[in-house]
């Protein structure tokens, strides 16, 4: 598959904001070293025409940090987005290219405008269609959405949750992109609407070729929507596969950690241990492997080494010191 975009050795810092109390000790003279939280560190990751790529860990872990970089709405501290091998950043197409939907479509949505002006706007902004067209732009795409044109005439507040979200898919898709980045975009939907979210993502797949980048914390529903899954730990990818693989045989001790946690997937399956503790601060992550202070197989190497992203069998990637090398057939280099 070709790739459409790519992130190359992605990282992504924030200074942490001061409370007030850290405020008013820098007024008073007292000096307050800034604190960097490190949320993406050096991730690589990407995405093919029409492929669904699931992007999962616990909260805080940088998925959505890392889905704001990849949307282009956060530049990253380092490394470079590319666009079909071009570097992304300073094309406005590439840009468009890749769009975002929110958890929340109630706060993504602004409460005093029509649903045709918050459809039509970015594409209106952009030059692709012109004000007279707007209103039968928004018809169109409310119907691609599964909702009546008609509707385009009412405000956000009108609607249920669930066609709230269709509303940020059809705007999303305003701007033609080829890949939405889905940022919990199902998680705050009851689990019946949740199904027909993801079959609309689904349907607007085969019909426009779109691609997703899926970001979940719902191994359920990523299982169920993601060719290949890309599993992050505070700030860095520790295993990447197909999903049919991962599910099957995941290699990373936090992997096998996040699926023991869904009973229902390793039901006939083998047993996992589920994950113990919290995951540490980024302000002040763990030395070597991020995993090491939560993980049963944790030695000298572990806590003194990062591990590196491995490829352990084709299109398989593994970030753990335990994880041995795959023999060589005879005759391979
Ligand atoms: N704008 C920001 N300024 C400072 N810190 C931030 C900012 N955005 C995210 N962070 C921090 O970066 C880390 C990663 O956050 P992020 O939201 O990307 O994680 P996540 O895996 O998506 O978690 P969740 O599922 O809870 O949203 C967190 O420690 C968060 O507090």
């Amino acid at each position: 598959m070709n790739d459409l975009l790519s992130l190359d050795h992605v990282s992504k810092r924030f200074s942490k904001k001061q409370d007030l109390a850290m405020r008013i000790a820098a007024r008073l003279g007292a000096k307050i070293q800034t604190q960097t939280v490190h949320a993406v560190d050096d991730v690589c990751l990407s995405v093919a025409s029409r492929e669904v790529v699931g992007l999962v860990g616990e909260s805080g872990c940088g998925k959505s940090t890392l889905g704001r970089v990849a949307a282009g709405i956060h530049p990253p501290s380092e490394g470079q987005l590319l666009w079909q091998g071009q570097p992304a950043t300073n094309t406005r197409e590439a840009q468009l290219k890749v769009q975002m939907v929110f958890q929340d479509p109630m706060s993504s949505l602004n409460p005093r405008h029509r649903i045709d002006r918050i459809i039509s706007e970015a594409p209106r902004f952009h030059g692709q269609i012109r004000a007279r067209d707007a209103s039968d732009f928004a018809a169109d795409l409310l119907q691609k959405v599964g909702l009546d044109p008609d509707f385009r005439i009412r405000y956000p507040h009108q609607f249920s949750g669930g066609q709230r979200q269709r509303i940020a898919i059809a705007r999303a898709l305003a701007v033609k992109p080829e890949i939405i980045v889905a940022d919990e975009a199902v998680s705050a939907l009851d689990v019946s609407v949740q199904a027909q979210v993801l079959n609309l993502f689904m349907d607007l797949r085969e019909q426009l070729g779109l691609a997703y980048l899926f970001i979940s914390h719902d191994l359920g529903v990523v299982e169920h929507i993601a060719d290949r899954v890309v599993i992050m730990y505070l700030g860095r990818v520790v295993e990447s596969a197909p999903t049919e693989t991962l599910f099957d045989n995941p290699l990373h001790p936090y992997s096998q950690a996040l699926l023991a946690e869904v009973p229902r997937l390793t039901t006939g399956k083998r047993r996992y241990q589920p994950i113990k503790g919290e995951i540490p601060s980024p302000l002040n992550p763990p030395t070597g492997c991020h995993f090491h202070p939560r993980c049963p197989l944790a030695d000298g190497e572990c806590r003194a080494k990062q591990p590196p992203l491995r490829e352990i069998a084709p299109g398989h990637k593994v970030a753990c010191h335990k994880v041995a090398e795959p023999k060589l057939q005879h005759g391979e280099q």
